[in-house]
């Protein structure tokens, strides 16, 4: 390069350092002195979003770790978040849901969830107000609103839950019973789980008319689309930089519209209806309906379908553990001798009402598996200026997030709060949640009272999981029919047995908070010992036709 090009060359760079640094300076936002402590980045406006890239959710657990404050400040180009650290705080936080508020993000982010226009009528149907509160066409409380309520009502415990719980174990016990083949089954764990949850979860929501049992390939279009969800999230032609996720919510889009048309949703759960009604009768179409549907699929899908992997892996690595499971187990199943007018073979039926009040041990290292891998951030918007616990301001459309993982590992978890600790939910261990549910509800009066902010993974407040008593019924139930029927060891790809090693987690799924694993893990499934091919299913509650 000669003289006279690089003196040039300096000079430009000169005078994009000076702009740069003049911009920062003259755009530094004022703080106000009770807002919660600012953390800088190294390079201002752009440093934490290239932390969040890089890391993901653990980007808040390495900035705690570093700052020990129980709330924070990120500045991110124009805006802030504020990240809450602090059991304490998330109970502040969801005493103020009007201006701290959820359904803004709803809004913001639906066209690209959905795959709306957002000057759309559907966007319309969502739309909301200042304070927060949806609001449909003419200022109506609007369909997002509505739904949200009564998906709440209808996934309570109830005739409709176990409904619910039929649908989905029923359609997964015969599943099972591909693993109970001669020389045992072999093969991925979660390659195996994955669709086949997917079918029998979705059946408890579509009922017998399922359009992912009748059309399978659906359950691998719904995982393309969680696989690129990031993608989509950012919206940058996710035609094109998110193909496979993209085409397989046009699929699953196209299958539930032709489901709404032929009038199947009559099958579904009463949510289902109920948002298809809300909708029309506010003008949408069956195509609006249809796309709303993937919200519902995320929820069903993204937590429960890895929760259930994990919970096997981390139950037969210690066999001490799934001695004490099946012992309980044992405890909530019927076996019924062949006779000659109807079974030939002698059957077996756990009981799943049982399990909350007989399978304490098998509760509690599930409440803990999800409080020790909970990744999730709740996300809220500041509606208007709010000070919470008296303390700390938090300024008007600036984000809010609780990052589950930061919570869980609040000192008021204990000294083994790092660890998976399965007996950490046992009525008389000091740490247990009372926020941690369960079917019947039996988590809150028997466990001992800690903290009610300590507990995040359903979320809290506005977005507490509707789906938490569902949840737990069909992996502890999945799991107790699992452990009482199956020896399930690790093997490598000839078949031989290895020791069980612990896959990472894929920790790029925005969409969940129980992530996947990044890779598979190889298992040979038998039959255990002294009943081989006899016949299991599940006892369910009584409310039932
Ligand atoms: C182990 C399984 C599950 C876990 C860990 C889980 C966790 C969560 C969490 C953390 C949230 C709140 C997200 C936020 O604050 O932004 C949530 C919301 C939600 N969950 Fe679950 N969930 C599970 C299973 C289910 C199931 C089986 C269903 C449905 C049958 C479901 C339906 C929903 C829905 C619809 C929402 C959104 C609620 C709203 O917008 O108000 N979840 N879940």
């Amino acid at each position: 390069m000669d003289t006279s090009l690089f003196s040039t060359f300096v000079a430009i760079l000169l005078l994009v350092v000076l702009v740069y640094i003049s911009l920062v300076y003259l755009f530094s936002p004022k703080y106000d002195p009770r807002e919660p402590p600012v953390i800088s980045s190294l390079i201002p406006y752009v440093g934490h979003i290239l932390g969040l890239l890089r890391y993901g959710q653990r980007y808040f657990e390495i900035l705690s770790a570093r700052n020990n404050l129980p709330i924070y400040t990120l500045q991110t180009l124009n805006k802030r978040t504020y990240v809450v650290n602090s059991a304490d705080l998330v109970t502040a936080v969801e005493r103020n849901e009007k201006t701290i508020a959820f359904f803004p993000f709803v809004f913001s982010l639906a066209p690209r969830v959905f795959d709306i226009a957002p000057d759309s009528k559907a966007m319309a149907l969502i739309k909301y107000n200042i304070d927060g509160k949806i609001v449909g066409k003419e200022g109506k409380v609007g369909v997002a609103h509505e739904t949200h309520k009564a998906m709440h009502r209808e996934m309570a415990p109830g005739p409709n839950l176990d409904r619910m719980d039929r649908a989905m174990l029923g359609t997964l016990a015969p599943f099972l019973d591909e693993w109970a083949i001669e020389g045992g089954w072999e093969g991925g764990l979660f390659e195996w789980i994955r669709p086949r949850f997917t079918v029998a979860s979705t059946e408890a929501i579509y009922g017998k008319r399922n359009p992912i049992r009748l059309r399978p390939e659906l359950a691998e279009a719904f995982w393309d689309f969680e696989k690129d969800f990031t993608m989509i999230l950012l919206g940058l032609y996710p035609k094109y930089t998110a193909r496979r996720g993209f085409a397989g919510r046009r699929k699953l889009h196209q299958a539930i519209n032709d489901y709404f048309d032929r009038g199947d949703h009559k099958y579904g759960l009463g949510v289902i209806k109920a948002r298809h009604d809300a909708v029309i009768n506010n003008g949408g179409t069956t195509d609006d309906v249809a796309r709303f549907e993937i919200g519902d699929l995320i929820g069903v899908l993204v937590n429960a379908t890895p929760t259930f992997f994990w919970m096997l892996l981390t139950i037969y690595s210690d066999p001490a553990l799934l001695e004490e499971i099946r012992t309980e187990v044992s405890t909530v199943m019927t076996t019924t001798q062949p006779s000659s007018i109807g079974n030939a073979k002698r059957k077996h039926e756990i009981d799943i009402t049982l399990l909350e009040p007989k399978c304490p041990l098998l509760l509690s290292a599930y409440r803990e598996l999800l409080r020790h891998r909970t990744q999730s951030s709740s996300s809220r918007w500041i509606v208007t200026d709010t000070l919470i616990a008296d303390q700390y301001l938090l300024k008007k459309d600036s984000v809010l997030m609780v990052p589950g993982a930061l919570i869980h590992a609040d000192p008021i978890w204990g000294p083994d709060r790092k660890e998976y600790n399965p007996r950490r939910f046992l009525k008389n261990n000091p740490t247990a949640s009372t926020t941690a549910t369960s079917r019947m509800g039996g988590g809150q009066e028997k466990s001992a009272k800690v903290h009610p902010g300590a507990y995040r993974a359903w979320g809290g407040g506005q977005t507490l999981c509707p789906g938490r008593f569902f949840a737990t019924a069909e992996i502890t139930a999945a799991v107790a029919m699992v452990v009482a029927r199956f020896e399930i060891e690790p093997v490598d790809g000839k078949g031989r047995k290895v020791k069980w090693t612990f896959p990472k987690v894929d920790g790029n799924r925005v969409a969940s908070s129980i992530h996947p694993p990044s890779e598979d893990v190889r298992v040979r499934v038998t039959e255990r010992e002294g009943s081989r091919g006899e016949e299991w299913w599940f006892r369910f509650a009584d409310t039932m036709e």
